[in-house]
């Protein structure tokens, strides 16, 4: 069936009874792409049904659907004309992994990060009304542990004094990628249990309430949608569903099968990696090494806003449940209860990945920097993180951070370095730090070694080479290793390690000794480590080439890590060609 159904236009041709073929041929086809290309696979098993029904009802088009966070949305990419492409998804050059207005005009809106669907489809509802559009209809399909950020309720709490034509459907699996924490979550478990009245948060916001209904009956949700659609203004339909719906092992460990990697199509069973003899990943030195910090010291705190798994704070989690928050998706509020701890003393590890801190940037100037308080943020997913693509790539926050006042900055170049400037935070700063550091492997497998005070505002050189000095910050220092391996007598490699304080003695010297400098960074180009180096290179005066290398001036598509390090010239060959162009 799902051969013949290329548009919302085609799967409205059907009858009500041939849908649930249709929701089994539509689960096998994700499950067996997803199998070998990888990608978001619980969510958008868990919503079959709901996307049929919305779209078999709904005009899309012209009624405009937006689907939170947009992780879920591969049946409506399906749906909606990209089927045929679908096996691209999240591949270089292919569909992305979420909506994107750019890609379809049923995308309405682009997401990734969470939280924003029902301020967009709001924005659409009352522009609908200002443009006289009346029968329009606006749907924001949200999740349950993306319901509970402070963005959406700022939407809820707006939208409740409108006559928008605004349909909230939450679904709820009662998970997000790991499981769902706080009251809203009980409060919801609660009205699955009978044991709380159903809607009366949303109904106190003033929305008609509906629900809940079982989010995999397709006759139920249709009948339900259609009434809806000829209710105005603002409406709440609660949906329960299961994440991972029709593949067992998916449905039974909805953490793992969030995004699994490569599984077995027909048992889904994941491909088992023999990872013994690799580095490990950073998320678990930063685990492993904050319960170790921990034990030892008592006034040590964890927090994550929502992901406990994928920064592996969740062992801390595990060692020390009282001393470890999983905050929910909560970027702003981790941020500023980092600062209320620290008032008290407390050592807080803020641990947040570095695209989603963005939505906490006033929180670290106005709650932290500016108080001086030495909140620990440990920045993960820092630089690109490969398929997520431009949601997600960890690109600004060098800059974004650089030109915050009382904040340290450094980036780890490897695994000990990682463990000893989470062991020099703790003992005590008397200022704020972040650190920042990639998605993904190092480069040391005996990486579990003595702790080490690093000074702070310290760089150091790490190979000595005559001619041209490449001055580098992170990780992707591996790169201008690789890069230069056929000229080391030639090229020195710096690793400044801090981009504030920057270590000025070191690039005194470097500035004497070099005529041409090259920086590196796996961040934008704007105001990171290329733009301080040459702030200073014109303060004193410099007289000889300096070279900007890192990311450029626009935002980065879906790809490999290493795809994309090559176009935008950040991988080894690249370098090397720049290091070339100066000898
Ligand atoms: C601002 C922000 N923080 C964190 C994330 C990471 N994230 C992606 S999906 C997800 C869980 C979403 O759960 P839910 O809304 O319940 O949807 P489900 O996956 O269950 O369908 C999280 C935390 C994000 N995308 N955006
Ligand atoms: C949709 C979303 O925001 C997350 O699922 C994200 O894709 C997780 O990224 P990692 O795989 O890097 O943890
Ligand atoms: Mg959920």
């Amino acid at each position: 069936m799902l051969d013949h159904i290329d548009s919302p236009h085609a799967l409205r041709q059907l009858s009500v009874e041939q849908l649930p073929q249709l929701s089994k041929e539509l689960r096998q086809f994700i499950i067996t792409i997803l199998a070998t290309k990888e990608g978001h696979l619980g969510a958008s098993l868990g919503v079959v049904e709901l996307t049929i029904a919305l779209h078999y009802v709904f005009n899309t088009p012209e009624d405009k659907l937006v689907w939170d966070v947009g992780h879920q949305a591969y049946v409506h990419k399906i749906l909606t004309g990209r089927k045929d492409i679908f096996h691209t998804n999240r591949q270089k050059g292919g569909i992305s992994g979420f909506p994107k207005i750019s890609e379809s005009d049923y995308d309405t809106f682009g997401t990734g990060h969470s939280s924003t669907s029902i301020s967009a489809a709001l924005g659409m509802a009352i522009a609908a009304t200002i443009q006289g559009k009346k029968e329009q209809q606006h749907i924001a399909v949200i999740g349950d542990a993306s319901i509970a950020s402070g963005m959406a309720f700022e939407g809820l709490n707006h939208a409740g004094v409108t006559e928008a034509n605004l349909l909230v459907v939450l679904n709820d699996n009662a998970i997000g990628i790991d499981p769902s924490i706080g009251a809203l979550k009980n409060y919801f478990t609660n009205v699955k249990k009978g044991t709380a009245r159903e809607n009366t948060v949303f109904e106190a916001l003033n929305f008609e309430c509906h629900g809940p209904v079982d989010g995999h009956d397709l006759p139920e949700l249709i009948r339900v949608f259609k009434k809806l659609q000829k209710t105005k203004g603002p409406k709440f339909l609660h949906v329960i569903t299961t994440k991972g719906k029709g593949l067992a092992l998916a449905e039974k460990d909805q953490v793992t099968y969030h995004a699994p990697g490569k599984f077995d199509a027909t048992t889904g069973e994941r491909y088992a990696k023999d990872t013994t003899q690799l580095p490990p990943k950073y998320q678990d030195v930063f685990g492993h090494t904050i319960v170790e910090l921990a034990t030892h010291n008592k006034k040590i705190i964890g927090i994550t806003p929502a992901m406990p798994t994928g920064s592996s704070l969740k062992y801390m989690i595990e060692a020390f449940p009282d001393r470890a928050f999983d905050v929910g998706i909560a970027e702003q509020h981790a941020v500023t209860l980092s600062a209320g701890m620290a008032t008290q003393g407390m050592v807080v590890f803020c641990n947040i990945y570095s695209t989603f801190l963005q939505r906490a940037y006033d929180q670290i100037i106005h709650d932290v920097a500016l108080q001086n308080l030495p909140v620990i943020f440990c920045l993960d997913r820092a630089g690109l993180v490969g398929q997520d693509g431009p949601t997600h790539h960890g690109s600004f926050d060098l800059a974004y951070l650089n030109c915050i006042p009382n904040l340290i900055i450094y980036a780890p170049k490897d695994e000990v370095d990682l463990r000893n400037i989470m062991f020099t935070a703790q003992l005590g700063l008397p200022q704020p730090i972040a650190i920042r550091y990639p998605r993904g492997r190092g480069v040391i497998i005996d990486w579990m070694q003595p702790f080490q005070k690093i000074a702070i505002g310290k760089g150091s050189c790490i190979q000595k080479g005559k001619r041209i000095a490449i001055v580098c910050i992170g990780t992707i220092i591996h790169n201008a290793l690789k890069a230069s391996k056929d000229h080391p007598k030639t090229v020195s490699i710096y690793d400044m390690g801090f981009l504030k304080p920057i270590d000025t003695a070191l690039l005194d010297t470097i500035f004497k000794t070099y005529e041409v400098v090259i920086t590196l960074e796996d961040g934008t180009i704007k105001g990171g480590l290329g733009s301080v180096v040459a702030d200073y290179a014109f303060a004193k005066a410099y007289k000889g080439t300096l070279k900007i290398v890192g990311i450029p001036d626009r935002f980065i598509t879906h790809g490999t890590v290493e795809e994309l390090q090559e176009e935008i010239g950040i991988s080894p060959n690249e370098i090397s060609k720049v290091i070339d162009s100066y000898l």
